[in-house]
């Protein structure tokens, strides 16, 4: 066994192809970020006040997925902290992997290296020694809050809203917040006072387009790849698919790095164009299975019945004709239906995930419709399902 490993190690060490992969990595903050020196002078102007230990205002910050909100975040703070050393501190926190208000609360406390229990103690006991530890604590702090709406959404407000009101609680106002969201409209669901709180700045990230994504591209690869296996046309083609879907620079990142490591799986010397579409492949793939695996049962029967009754990928079906296919599934398998009602709100989580495609449509005199049909390749949906439960084998047989 222990040979396996060496062999991969050593074939990892010796890579034709990469020098360091890490660099294309989502979590690597590159030492510089192209077409992002606008955000990051507003940012750093904003944030200039922490050279005199003085608080600056709240930030909010708002773009599309990929485009280097958090990059340009950490990229700041951590060059401001190399600066300014002692004169604050920052604390990062992303709520969708924090998912709780208790994870939030308990990870300030613990940056501010005041230890509590896992569990126990209540929301109001944690602000209260939260509030305590800022009170004593000597220096500015700058708390971002990443993927922000990703809570709120599924809690509520509350403790933005007692976040936001600690300044008025310590002795000199010294907390400051940088809120990062890539949902536009997520700001709407707050309370005013959260909102004109959090937001004394508002900056908003753009989407990249093809050129400025191949700019980042260049300058990551250049750093990750080995001189000479990677041709240009590779980079233009992961920047113009990038570009299609919203200017993504993870995206963009993601299918190079595939894109190589598909070229070092089959020994070649080079990365090929026909690797970036092969890679495409397999990150939606991956991306696809990923929900699959992760969706509620119930889900997973409607998915079910939408893939069985879609016999090429653009069949258009209605809610009540797949209703009926789930009856017959759930029979088949045993189990309690749940109401249409019910399987429409699915329908429409799953399109949100974009593994269908739900479209209201108006009929005019015959009311309105959706028209449902899969949005991705019916043999992934299919493997996926085999993969997170064998009853669903049958069903195929
Ligand atoms: N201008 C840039 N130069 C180099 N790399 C970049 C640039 N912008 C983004 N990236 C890289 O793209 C990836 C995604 O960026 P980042 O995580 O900052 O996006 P985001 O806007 O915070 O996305 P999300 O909303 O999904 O969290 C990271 O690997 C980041 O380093």
């Amino acid at each position: 066994m222990s040979d396996i490993i060496d062999e991969v190690i050593s074939s990892f060490r010796t890579s034709s192809i990469f020098v360091n992969r890490e660099y294309l990595m989502p979590d690597y903050i590159p030492d510089e970020l192209p077409h992002r020196e606008n955000q990051i002078r507003k940012i750093a102007s904003i944030l200039a006040p922490l050279y005199r230990e003085e608080k600056p205002n709240n930030i909010f910050i708002y773009g599309l997925t990929g485009t280097g909100k958090t990059a340009v975040v950490k990229f700041v703070l951590s060059r401001f902290h190399k600066k300014f050393l002692g004169k604050f501190k920052y604390i990062y926190i992303n709520t969708r992997q924090i998912d709780t208000p208790y994870r939030v609360l308990a990870d300030l406390l613990e940056s501010l290296d005041v230890k509590v229990p896992f569990t126990g103690l209540s929301i109001a006991e944690l602000y209260r020694r939260l509030v305590k530890a800022i009170r004593e604590y000597d220096s500015q702090v700058v708390i971002v809050l990443d993927e922000i709406d990703a809570f709120v959404k599924r809690y509520n407000d509350d403790i933005l809203y007692k976040l936001s009101r600690i300044n008025s609680e310590v002795n000199r106002s010294k907390v400051s917040f940088i809120g990062i969201t890539n949902d536009v409209k997520f700001v709407d669901l707050l309370d005013p006072r959260v909102k004109s709180s959090l937001s004394e700045e508002e900056i908003v990230f753009p989407p990249y387009n093809a050129e400025e994504l191949e700019d980042i591209l260049t300058k990551r690869a250049q750093m990750a790849f080995r001189p000479g296996v990677l041709p240009d046309n590779v980079i233009r083609l992961c920047a113009a698919l990038a570009a299609r879907e919203h200017g993504d620079a993870r995206r963009a990142l993601d299918l190079l790095r595939v894109a190589g490591e598909i070229a070092e799986r089959l020994k070649d010397s080079k990365v090929k164009e026909e690797y970036v579409h092969l890679a495409k492949e397999e990150i939606e793939r991956d991306r696809v299975r990923d929900i699959i695996l992760t969706l509620p049962f119930h889900s997973k029967l409607v998915l079910t019945a939408v893939a069985s009754m879609s016999s090429e990928d653009n069949v258009v079906l209605t809610t009540g004709a797949v209703y009926e296919t789930y009856l017959n599934i759930c029979k088949k398998l045993g189990v309690e239906p749940i109401t249409q009602r019910r399987v429409s709100d699915i329908i429409n989580e799953l399109d949100m995930v974009g593994i269908l495609r739900a479209k209201v449509v108006n009929r005019g005199r015959y009311g309105k419709t959706k028209e449902i049909g899969l949005a991705v390749d019916k043999n992934i949906i299919v493997k996926s399902l085999i993969e997170s439960d064998s009853r669903f084998a049958d069903l195929w047989g």
